[in-house]
């Protein structure tokens, strides 16, 4: 008989377990610095001399990187809990602060890089913010490993860029695979930007 793997967060899915990093000391400097490079790739109006500077350094850091790459799970990118976004440069840096069976609250920033138009956020960053809180609203309410069947949001007001935003998450009802979840988006002060529901269903053996 084969041994169970326990890199399954469940032998019933592909989905790998969930593993929370201890990443190394310069780790969250390192994602930082990559957060104000984004940031600055998306606003800067250079010369082609410092174009032609800035493509030679990224290639050297490139080749310093790429004998690193390892598969998902194992380095410390999407799973620093005390980083913003968890370390992912995907995601948006927000901390998570509450994370139990009632809800999941996190707050940060939305930065230049996230720049729609007119000087507020691109309305698809959301889509994934509540994405995100809605994969840590299963996980925190304890229910099976689940994927988003579908995501609805509804953009109520703007969404500024560097102003403390707060999303917050909970299960509105379960119905057997089914886990529909509600969050609302805002500013500090409660004024609401957004809110979403979303569906996540519990996946079958077998299903990726
Ligand atoms: C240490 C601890 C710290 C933890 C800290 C955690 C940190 C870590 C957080 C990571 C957070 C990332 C969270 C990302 C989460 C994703 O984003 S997952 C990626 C995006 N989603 C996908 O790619 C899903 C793709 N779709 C699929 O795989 C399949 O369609 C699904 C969703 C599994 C469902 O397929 P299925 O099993 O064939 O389902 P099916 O039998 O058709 O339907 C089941 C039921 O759902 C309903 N349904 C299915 N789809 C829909 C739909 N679109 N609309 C309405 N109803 C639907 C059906 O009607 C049916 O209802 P009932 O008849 O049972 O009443």
């Amino acid at each position: 008989m084969s041994e169970p793997d326990s890199d399954k967060v469940d032998l019933r899915s592909e989905i790998p377990r969930f593993r929370p990093a201890a990443p190394p000391p310069s780790f969250g400097e390192f994602v930082e610095n990559m957060r104000r490079l984004q940031d600055l790739a998306v606003c800067v109006d250079a010369t082609d001399e410092v174009y032609q500077q800035a493509r030679d350094r990224a290639a050297e850091l490139v080749e310093l990187l790429a004998p690193y790459a390892a598969r998902e799970g194992k380095g410390p990118a999407n799973r620093s809990m005390d980083l913003p976004g968890r370390g992912s440069l995907l995601m948006p840096p927000f901390h998570v602060e509450k994370f139990d069976e009632e809800s999941v609250v996190a707050r940060g920033v939305l930065r230049r890089y996230h720049l729609g138009g007119g000087g507020v956020a691109h309305g698809g960053v959301l889509p994934l913010i509540f994405d995100d809180n809605f994969g840590n609203v299963v996980y925190a309410a304890k229910r099976p490993i689940s994927r988003t069947a579908y995501l609805h949001v509804n953009y109520r007001k703007v969404t500024p860029l560097d102003v403390p935003l707060i999303i917050e998450g909970k299960v509105d009802r379960v119905e057997g695979r089914k886990t529909f979840i509600t969050a609302r988006l805002t500013e500090e002060d409660g004024t609401l930007l957004a809110d979403g529901e979303g569906l996540m269903v519990q996946l079958l053996p077998g299903q990726p």
